[in-house]
């Protein structure tokens, strides 16, 4: 019998099914036209915004994201950039959740500095455990630190979502053991977010075994936006279908491609 390529279980977070694995975000588009489009493309089903530099209808004099990201269609998942200590952090989610009739996912992300926009380990814990009490699905951004990762996902996060490299930086995965022993272990969804800056990448991530990706800079920062999710979306169901099909051994050896032996060699 032949495999279906496509056959796969949903993404689950949190209770709540995916079909498409890749996340995006809304920043640096030339507009929220722009921004609906360069969706649609990628296919995706989570579209995440920071909290802090989003127009939701609080200011009726700018433009709303909400009008090109449509709640019916999107799950929308809020995120706590522009925070740099857990308190900020938790005021940010919980403002949110007020805007948006008590939504309750959102992704906690805690920086450490302007320069790397690192992640601040010791604040994510604090206000990921913080949010997690007050009835929060948080997906957390983190470090490729495993240790900490299994944390987080102590500490009750629906999903941890260690860097690939700094966001906006394109740098790819830097570390991709790290990556692998995070997965090895976790048993919430483990997703690759910032420092994607190609379809490769994304396709990698996937190969590791990561169950999906979030990105932003990658799309939004492409001379042809539109273009290039559609080119992330192939890239990603590119990069999971294969993990599924695992990939060949690695040999130190050549070995010829052709058999040596049947009808065709004998001849
Ligand atoms: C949009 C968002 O949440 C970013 O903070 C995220 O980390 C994506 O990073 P890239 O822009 O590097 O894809």
């Amino acid at each position: 019998m032949h495999d279906q390529p496509f056959d796969d279980a949903p993404l689950v977070v949190a209770g709540r099914r995916f079909q498409s694995r890749l996340m995006v975000g809304t920043g640096k588009y030339r507009d929220f036209d722009e921004t609906a489009r360069a969706l649609e493309a990628s296919g995706t089903e989570v579209v995440t915004f920071a909290v802090r530099r989003t127009n939701l209808g609080q200011n009726t004099d700018e433009p709303n994201l909400l009008d090109a990201v449509s709640p019916e269609r999107y799950t929308l998942l809020p995120n706590t950039a522009g925070c740099y200590d857990a308190r900020a952090a938790v005021r940010t989610c919980r403002l949110a959740r007020e805007l948006l009739d008590g939504h309750n996912l959102v992704k906690l992300e805690v920086l450490g500095d302007d320069t790397t926009l690192y992640p601040n380990v010791v604040e994510t814990l604090k206000a990921a455990e913080e949010l997690v009490k007050d009835g929060f699905d948080v997906m957390a951004y983190t470090s490729d630190d495993p240790i900490v990762a299994l944390e987080l996902e102590r500490l009750g996060c629906c999903a941890v979502m260690p860097l690939g490299s700094l966001i906006g930086s394109g740098c790819g995965i830097q570390n991709p053991h790290n990556i692998r022993l995070i997965i090895e272990r976790a048993r919430v969804p483990v997703l690759i977010d910032a420092g994607i800056g190609t379809p490769s990448e994304a396709a990698l991530a996937m190969e590791l075994g990561c169950d999906a990706v979030l990105m932003n800079s990658a799309i939004a920062h492409s001379p042809r936006p539109i273009r290039m999710a559609h080119a992330m979306k192939r890239a990603v169901e590119a990069g999971r279908t294969a993990f599924l099909a695992g990939r060949m051994p690695r040999r130190d050896r050549a070995e010829a491609s052709s058999p040596k032996s049947g009808r065709i060699a004998a001849t």
